[in-house]
């Protein structure tokens, strides 16, 4: 038998046993279903014995493992052993030894980072190919032997497969500087920099994955949460955590976690820059704070015959001290009603009264018209009203930026109000002064550079306790509040001491296709480290067309003669017209045809790219450059320009890459 047949034997046995831990998951559910002692305890049973037959259920047929470890003599823990790597660990056969061991167990770390410098007592790494179902070979690295191939053939074959459907996991070729920020402790947060493709957005599922598996206890009651940019790109994403097992992550953009009402009106450039300004923390403080009063007169409790009275210096100690312990808003409300409280039992007890608890919830009822006029309760809606309708005093802005926002006719009442997109952020600044919002034990943002200062308070707000990895491009920022620099950004993230790491090996770009991209990156503002292409073979073509529709419509035809996805990528207004006319050319967009807007290409890869009308992107807004960065780099294969009116500079190749 040859050692492939083996290896194939071994895959037979994996599978055998996936189909058996499969079974008994399903027949725990059914037992949990029926045996467990009470409803709430069945539902937790059942909800957990589900998510585990489904975890297990999601792929059973794929490859059940992608690489191999045999330890050397010299191992200290593993001398002798053999280990097979997978996405899940396989049990073993009658209580033996496991089949596979899951990517993210100690031991498998070896598998990632062993080299033949320093081969970690690893004396064979093997890297399993699979095409579909089927093993169809490997390859061996004799580290023992100083033998290492760093970008093996699986390697490439994997950076160089065609893309079509959603993102897929990169466990058989995680890289060592890639392995290094996924194994980071929970502990830890970390801000990620690194140019297109250099896999920051799967370094951060990975993680994702990763901290669920090493901290599941702890993560299990926090949970993680992954936010994206749009929905089109959490389409892209959203299924490789569910691919390694994890069905529990929240996946969703900021926008929607902070839309607690619906989005009813829009802001105008100024208006917008304001609310995204950090110094709208400060006024929403200022306005929800202002609504507390200085107790003016003393407070009488009355109780049945007799009356307690707290001396209105006494109620000033008590706001007083209670604003001073910083507590949210309305937890603060309730601390100044049980200060109150206790200060009558003192009056009531020094006089032979006996505070039952009865009594003492009765005595809070009675401070309750105290505090509504000394420490009102609140919506986070009426703070906001107050401020948007100009009635706030808001001295940490200007004349015009305070006109700027103010509505022109403000609505009666908080109730009348639309708000904007921006206002759900101060909305949630509102919520998090009143009430602590949840927080999450791991927060991984993506596209981060694109967070506005009180976009990232509010990000902050929910991983105040727990960590985050932080994910960007400083030259990929594209909205008009982008960061400039990730040390302020983490900063306002709340995690000032967070470790900025950059990576810039790219596995996406090919190198001809990235040397013209990088050519806009003098115009875009951002100090980054460049990126070298981790592959090369890809095509670049300028099409200068007499009519943009036709030359588009051409390139598309041709593209799709080609395998793999094919991503049209226009200015935001042109993109509609654009469509029509593939359409009207017979090209519907359809699972392997996408045509976007450039706003929304951000995070999204296509095999073959066309880029149309650069120069209009360029053009669009002052962050248009940056825009038409973001486009460029789409591309894993081919990226076609198509242009009918001139392009921009940096990309007026002269003749030599044209066509
Ligand atoms: N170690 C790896 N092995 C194989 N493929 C990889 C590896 N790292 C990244 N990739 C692939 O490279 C592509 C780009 O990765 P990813 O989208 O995570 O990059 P990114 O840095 O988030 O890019 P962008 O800045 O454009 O959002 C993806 O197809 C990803 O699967």
């Amino acid at each position: 038998m040859t050692a492939l047949d083996e290896e194939r034997r071994h895959a037979e046995r994996c599978r055998a046993g996936l189909r058996g831990m499969l079974d008994a998951a399903r027949e725990n559910v059914i037992v949990g279903e029926t045996v467990a002692g009470d409803r709430y305890s069945a539902e937790r049973l059942g909800r957990h014995l589900k998510s585990l037959a489904e975890e297990l259920g999601e792929e059973p047929d794929g490859p059940p493992f992608f690489g191999r470890l045999d330890f050397g003599a010299g191992s200290a823990d593993h001398a002798g052993r053999t280990y097979h790597i997978g996405r899940r660990h396989v049990g073993g056969e009658r209580g033996g030894p496991p089949l596979v061991i899951d990517w993210r167990a100690p031991v498998s770390r070896a598998f990632y980072r062993a080299g033949a410098r320093d081969p970690l007592g690893v004396a064979v790494r093997r890297r399993f190919g699979w095409a579909g179902t089927v093993l169809t070979g490997y390859e061996d690295e004799r580290l023992g032997r100083g033998e290492e191939e760093r970008a093996g053939r699986i390697l490439t074959a994997e950076i160089e497969r065609p893309r079509v459907g959603p993102m897929r996991d990169i466990v058989a070729t995680i890289q060592p500087e890639q392995d290094d920020l996924v194994r980071a402790g929970l502990e830890e947060s970390i801000c990620v920099q690194g140019a297109p493709g250099t896999g920051k957005t799967a370094v951060g599922l990975h993680r994702a994955a990763y901290l669920l598996y090493a901290h599941r206890r702890r993560l299990r009651r926090g949970g993680v949460l992954v936010l994206g940019p749009n929905r089109a790109f959490l389409g892209y994403v959203s299924a490789v955590l569910p691919a390694l097992g994890e069905v529990d992550v929240e996946q969703t953009t900021l926008d929607e976690l902070l839309a607690t009402v619906p989005v009813r009106a829009g802001d105008t450039p100024d208006a917008a820059a304001v609310k995204h300004d950090a110094r709208m923390a400060r006024v929403l403080r200022e306005a929800l704070y202002g609504r507390i009063r200085k107790p003016v007169e003393p407070l009488a409790v009355p109780d049945g015959s007799a009356r307690w009275r707290v001396g209105e210096d006494e109620l000033r100690r008590v706001v007083d001290d209670t604003r001073r312990d910083g507590l949210p808003y309305a937890t603060a409300r309730e601390r100044v009603r049980a200060r109150v409280v206790e200060l009558v039992r003192r009056q009531a007890e020094a006089r032979g009264r006996s505070a039952t608890a009865a009594w003492l919830r009765g005595v809070g009822r009675a401070v309750t018209p105290f505090l509504d006029a000394v420490w009102p309760a609140v919506r986070p809606e009426e703070v906001l009203y107050e401020v948007l309708s100009g009635r706030a005093h808001a001295p940490s802005l200007t004349g015009a930026e305070r006109e700027a926002i103010v509505w022109a006719r403000p609505p009666r009442g908080f109730r009348g109000a639309r708000w904007s997109a921006a206002d759900l952020v101060l909305l949630d600044e509102l919520a998090g002064l009143i009430e602590r919002p949840r927080g999450y034990g791991h927060v991984i943002v993506d596209e981060a550079q694109d967070l506005s200062p009180m976009q990232c308070r509010a990000v902050a707000r929910r991983s105040g306790h727990g960590s985050l990895t932080v994910l960007g491009d400083l030259a990929q920022g594209t909205t008009p509040w982008a960061a400039a620099s990730w040390p302020e950004r983490m900063a306002l993230l709340g995690k000032p001491e967070a470790r900025v790491v950059a990576l810039t090996a790219g596995f996406r770009v090919p190198a001809e296709v990235v040397e013209v991209a990088n050519r806009l990156l003098g115009t875009l503002k951002a100090d980054v480290p460049v990126t070298r292409a981790h592959r090369a073979g890809g095509r670049l073509r300028v099409r200068a067309a007499g009519d943009l529709a036709a030359g588009l419509v051409a390139a598309v035809r041709e593209a799709l003669g080609f395998e793999g996805s094919v991503g049209v990528i226009a200015a935001d207004p042109a993109a509609g017209a654009l469509e029509e006319a593939l359409r009207a050319a017979g090209l519907e967009p359809d699972e392997r045809l996408a045509v976007l807007p450039a706003s929304l290409a951000k995070g999204l890869e296509f095999d073959h790219a066309v880029v149309c009308e650069p120069g209009d992107i360029a053009r669009s807004g002052e962050r248009g450059p940056n825009l038409l960065y973001v486009a460029l780099t789409r591309a894993v294969s081919r990226l076609d320009i198509v242009h009918a009116g001139p392009l921009p500079v940096e990309l007026d190749l002269g003749g030599g890459a044209g066509m």
